[in-house]
């Protein structure tokens, strides 16, 4: 154990502001002024937050960077107009790297693994929208699979965005509620959760008999869990088997990655070490509580005294979430909550307000810990540190870097805080560290100045970003 707390670094033994420096994103520059409100200038941010975004591209240590562009990628007309419409200037590594693999012929499977924020999304999209005949509009051809009905309409979305040039272009979700029993699915590319999928096609409502290409989003919670496991496995029997499978993911245990390569026989890898896996633009800090029950007015504490913009806020079970939003309410913090227990048109509701900016502050399980892209986010709160196994007595190493990911985005600044209050927890989230290699930022509740400080300069620089930067800020 000793080697593994080591990585939580104190006030005590180590400067935390040489912490933080280490750690800090190189982005932007937390110290320089960014608020234009107060007279310190509008143009600079601008000019760095591009100068620098660029620079992450040309930086070779970069998840983003890359050395050709979109166009060599010898992609068509229409697909590269949506390309330019959403502001992509150039490819990320991963699109760079995989996509000539997975649009070669013939087609390969892939498994590919690239942090949080890099840009996967559009990597299989743009397979997905080289491979559709759009002259069969309304045939099934593509199937893409996302552990939540919140991933699913997202990627949904994005495969209309990028696809808006491609005439005929139709994509369904398949999730519950938004397929209706008389016409079935009438789309050539098809994104849905597997149990709604293995429904429709077992009801013969979605004709699967002709599918090209099966991505799986989030592929190793998507394979390893229980049910969702089985379920992959049920579609994979009903579609044909001459089938390019893509599989995505941050993350991908060893045992996992074995299994995926079963999956997908024969497939292009491009795996990380997990030292490879954290965002550098993401700060990540925690805060030291002293007991459970103080969670809760440290939380308050720090809204209160900070404006943070969009954050997210993950708790261990859905009853603590509604309990921390009652209370919050009840202290005057506009907050919004969103769990299984909703239905899915409540939930749809919820994200759309929060990716608006109509709700700022989203406490939520690990049902969004994974995929959800909301530029804005410049905050992440670990309420309760992730655990799992039986009787949740593991770290859950996968699920703390998907959640922390919901902030930093495509090289976007954000900070993250893991709150602690017992030797379990302190210790799981010590191993969590030692795992990631990351150097911890304490916090401690009785020093909110040193808090605002590191906590504000990061978000500061994250809402410059935000206002300066259109990309930064998705509808
Ligand atoms: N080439 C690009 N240029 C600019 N922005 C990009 C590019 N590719 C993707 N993005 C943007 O980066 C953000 C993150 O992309 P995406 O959601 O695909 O990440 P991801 O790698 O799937 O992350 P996660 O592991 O969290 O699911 C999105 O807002 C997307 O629009």
């Amino acid at each position: 154990m000793a080697d593994l707390a080591s990585r939580i670094t104190k006030p005590d033994d180590k400067t935390p502001a040489a912490v933080v420096a280490e750690t800090k994103p190189n982005v932007a520059d937390a110290d320089a002024p960014v608020d234009g409100a107060n007279g310190s200038g509008l143009i600079e941010p601008v000019y760095d937050v591009e100068v620098k975004l660029s620079d992450l591209q040309a930086d070779a240590d970069s998840p983003l960077f890359s050395v050709s562009s979109f166009e060599e990628l010898g992609l068509p007309k229409a697909i590269n107009d949506g390309l330019l419409a959403m502001n992509f200037k150039k490819p990320s590594k991963i699109q760079e790297r995989a996509l000539p693999l997975m649009l070669s012929n013939p087609p390969c499977n892939m498994i590919a693994q690239s942090q949080s924020g890099t840009g996967k999304t559009a990597a299989f999209v743009l397979t997905v929208l080289s491979r559709v005949d759009l002259s069969q509009p309304t045939q099934p051809q593509a199937l893409l699979l996302a552990p939540s009905r919140e991933l699913a309409r997202q990627i949904q979305g994005v495969i209309q965005t990028i696809g808006q040039f491609c005439e005929n272009l139709i994509v369904e979700a398949a999730i519950p509620g938004s397929i209706s029993r008389e016409t079935g699915v009438k789309a050539s590319v098809v994104v849905g959760t597997p149990g709604t999928v293995i429904d429709l096609i077992k009801r013969r409502q979605f004709d699967a008999s002709k599918l090209k290409v099966l991505v799986i989003d989030e592929a190793d919670n998507m394979l390893d869990q229980q049910g969702l496991g089985e379920q992959c496995v049920r579609v994979k029997h009903v579609i044909p088997k001459a089938i390019q499978i893509l599989l995505f993911s941050a993350t991908f245990p060893e045992k996992v990655m074995r299994y995926a390569e079963t999956f997908a026989p024969k497939a292009n890898q491009m795996k990380l070490r997990h030292q490879e896996l954290t965002v550098k633009g993401i700060s990540q800090m925690y805060m030291d509580c002293p007991d459970e029950q103080k969670k809760y007015e440290i939380l308050c504490k720090l809204y209160g005294l900070m404006t943070i913009g969009s954050s997210v806020i993950f708790v261990r079970t859905r009853e603590s979430a509604n309990e921390i939003q009652k209370r919050m309410e009840a202290d005057g913090h506009k907050v919004s909550v969103l769990h299984g227990a909703y239905d899915g048109a409540n939930r749809d509701a919820l994200l759309d307000d929060f990716r608006s900016g109509r709700s700022k502050v989203l406490i939520t399980t690990n049902v969004l810990a994974r995929g959800i892209d909301v530029s804005s986010v410049s905050m992440v709160i670990n309420y309760d540190i992730p655990m799992k196994g039986p009787g949740e007595r593991e770290p859950d190493a996968e699920t703390y870097l998907h959640r922390i990911g919901r902030t930093g985005r495509f090289g976007r600044v954000g900070v993250s805080i893991s709150f602690v209050h017992d030797r379990r927890s302190y210790e799981a989230l010590s191993q969590i560290a030692n795992y990631y290699t990351i150097d911890l930022v304490q916090l401690k509740p009785d020093d909110w100045d040193f808090t605002e400080k590191k906590v504000q300069d990061v978000i500061k620089s994250s809402r410059a970003q935000a206002e300066y930067n259109p990309a930064a800020v998705k509808a």
